[in-house]
């Protein structure tokens, strides 16, 4: 279970999360959905200590993990991988390294320093990129990949943590349609084989009802929504968006960028079928 009680973080003179309080069964998958401002990332990077609460408690399995520090700061963050929008892999390396680069928690320092990894450490890698279809890619430098590959890589790379929950920090604003609904997919099929919990926030609300059993609907640092995709309302919509950005919020082709910034949509309109299973997530090692 992990347990967010009265959690506020402010910068400077703006709350940009105000007073938020709610838990997570061990192996639900929840989607945090809000507009761009409402406070989603800064909450997701308080769960694994990227940065400090200013106020308020975060704890998991009885563990006040808001108050972790040295080793057992980085023994949680190590449970609690996390994805980002932009993939944060290393470009000019190969596609399996990168993958291993996801063991260096559980490594010594000599092992990370001098970049051994093992046979088994391999085998693990490749059986990631295995489940997330991009096994063919292995040998290739990061950073020749589409972003969908890219994130894939990400994901498995974060499987290499053995996480107890993934942390995705709009994984999908970053691809077009075809691939995000790939990315979904694969962290759904983590969610539901592994049952490990997944946490990631998203722009669109049918990203959130498709592949979300919990919705968590913020706005101005508040939880205003918290229930099923059955009911995400137009009117519980309104409330987390306002009625201003109601339109986008149902538009699966605006990306959280084109929100932030020119409203540019992206091109591709295609509703690409349901993907493949694969996985997972990672921290920061770029
Ligand atoms: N490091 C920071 N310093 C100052 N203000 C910050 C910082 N990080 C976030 N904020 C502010 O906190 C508020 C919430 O930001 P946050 O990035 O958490 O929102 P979000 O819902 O994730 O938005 P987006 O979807 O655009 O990423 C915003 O007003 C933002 O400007």
């Amino acid at each position: 279970m992990l347990e967010l009680k009265n959690v506020t973080r402010r910068f400077g003179p703006n709350t940009a999360v105000d007073n938020v309080d709610f838990a997570i069964p061990e192996g639900q998958m929840v989607g945090v959905i809000g507009a761009s401002g409402a406070g989603k990332s800064t909450l997701l990077r308080m769960i694994n200590r990227l940065i400090d609460t200013s106020e308020g408690e975060i704890n998991f399995g009885g563990v006040r993990t808001s108050a972790l520090k040295g080793q057992q700061l980085r023994n949680w963050q190590r449970d609690c991988a996390m994805i980002f929008q932009q993939f944060n892999l290393v470009p000019r390396i190969d596609v399996l390294t990168n993958v291993m680069l996801g063991r260096l928690n559980h490594r010594s320092t000599v092992a990370s320093l001098l970049n051994i990894f093992s046979d088994e450490e391999r085998a693990m890698a490749i059986a990631a990129l295995e489940r997330l279809g991009i096994e063919k890619v292995a040998l290739q430098r990061a950073g020749t990949l589409s972003g969908g590959q890219q994130q894939r890589v990400a994901i498995a790379r974060a499987l290499m943590q053995q996480p107890k929950v993934i942390l995705a920090d709009e994984p999908i604003a970053s691809l077009d349609p075809r691939n995000a609904q790939i990315v979904m997919q694969s962290l759904k099929d983590i969610n539901q084989s592994d049952g490990i919990t997944v946490i990631t926030n998203l722009h669109t609300l049918d990203t959130a009802r498709s592949f979300c059993e919990r919705i968590i609907g913020m706005q101005a640092g508040r939880v205003v929504f918290d229930g099923g995709p059955d009911d995400l309302t137009e009117d519980a919509a309104r409330k987390i968006y306002g009625a201003d950005n109601l339109e986008d919020a149902f538009s699966e082709a605006v990306t959280s960028t084109s929100l932030n910034g020119s409203r540019s949509k992206s091109s591709g309109s295609e509703r690409p079928p349901v993907a493949r299973p694969a996985a997972e997530q990672n921290p920061v090692y770029a």
